[in-house]
């Protein structure tokens, strides 16, 4: 017998979203058709000025729809009063806090109100959580400093501590990466799919780490700067095409081969890179980087990456006899002395924009 399939936590029908300025409408995205399913983390990636805070802010309910409907947990978001919407769905923007002289602790603490109500003290169990929510977000060994003395990034992971303690179906998080270092924006992506798996809770975030949401989300929400909003896996996305499309920027050109965007202009001449494994692939990048081409095919110019450690290089220009070379440096130091490696050099790298 089929498991009966679950029901979203969140959906929008017909959504529009923007703003009014003398009750003349600015749509900035929309119609939009959404649902946020339990157990799933779903990034928001899009361009700058896309939308992306706009909409967050709207399925909040901290600014009203331009139009379409609205549903949390079952019900209409419009007809949720603020306790019982606090309790379906947590919000962390990007906007600065005033947390006056509250320690991390009493602000993550705030996060159980919605469930005791403002003069309700905390039970054991509210004490369990915040505790919980500080350390999944390796906050507590802060916990007793004033949040006024942390730094952004320390205060980012408190505000996200604080949704946790929270403790709502639906989570909600505007860049919470922001200010984070690589390993911790590594960690809080880790961190947020575990806890949406292990939870069932639906986490929305939205991010400008296109590398990271491509490999964290279990689906992404792309929305352009202009068009329709499109939803899937970053799999079915990159494969479509659309996640290129969306990012699309004066030639800048994403390489689904790679996953990553080239910083570096095809033009110069090619090399034949002969290899695998992560030496062949820094080699690879440092000759884009140099104005090359790598090929698998022959050219004048050939590289070859040996299997072994420590990593040793071949380099071979047409009619010449091999040379090896014991660092990166001195394998593109020589490629630059060869007919071709001439061409390369600085002329070929204005393909950096
Ligand atoms: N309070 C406001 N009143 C009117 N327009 C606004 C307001 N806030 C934002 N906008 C406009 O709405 C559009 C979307 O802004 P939004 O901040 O949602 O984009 P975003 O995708 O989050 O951008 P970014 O990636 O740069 O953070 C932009 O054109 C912006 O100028």
């Amino acid at each position: 017998m089929a498991l009966p399939s679950p029901a979203p936590l969140l959906t929008a029908a017909d959504l529009v979203v923007g703003y009014a300025a003398k009750k003349t409408p600015h749509p900035v995205a929309g119609p939009l058709q959404l649902a946020l399913w339990p157990g799933e983390l779903v990034c928001l990636l899009g361009p700058n000025g896309a939308g992306k805070s706009t909409l967050l802010r709207t399925l909040a309910g901290l600014q009203p729809a331009l139009g379409g409907q609205l549903a949390v947990g079952g019900q209409s978001l419009a007809d949720l009063r603020a306790p019982e919407r606090a309790r379906q769905l947590s919000i962390v923007l990007t906007d600065r806090i005033d947390a006056g002289n509250l320690t991390v602790r009493e602000l993550v603490r705030l996060g159980r109100h919605p469930h005791t109500g403002w003069l309700g003290g905390l039970s054991a169990h509210d004490e369990a959580q915040v505790q919980a929510a500080l350390e999944a977000t390796g906050t507590e060994a802060f916990a007793p400093r004033p949040v006024g003395e942390l730094s952004d990034g320390e205060r980012q992971k408190v505000l996200l501590a604080r949704a946790l303690a929270q403790d709502t179906p639906v989570v909600l998080l505007d860049e919470p990466t922001a200010h984070l270092d690589l390993p911790n924006r590594v960690a809080l992506m880790r961190l947020l799919h575990r806890l949406a798996r292990q939870t069932g809770k639906a986490i929305l975030l939205s991010t400008h780490e296109l590398d990271l949401a491509l490999q964290a989300a279990d689906r992404v929400w792309l929305l352009p700067a202009t068009g329709a909003l499109r939803t899937g896996t970053p799999e079915d996305l990159v494969l479509s095409g659309d996640f290129a499309a969306a990012f699309v920027h004066e030639g800048l050109a994403f390489d689904a081969a790679t996953g990553t965007f080239a910083l570096h202009a095809p033009t110069g001449p090619a090399v034949q890179l002969v290899g695998d494994g992560a030496a062949a692939f820094w080699t690879r990048r440092a000759l884009e980087r140099e104005g090359f081409v790598p090929t698998t095919g022959p050219a004048d110019l050939r590289v070859t990456v040996p299997p072994g450690s420590p990593a040793t290089w071949l380099s071979q220009a047409a009619g010449q006899p091999p040379q090896t070379h014991a660092t990166v440096e001195e394998l593109l130091r020589a490629l630059r002395q060869t007919p071709s490696g001439q061409l390369a050099g600085p002329a070929a790298n204005n393909g950096l924009r």
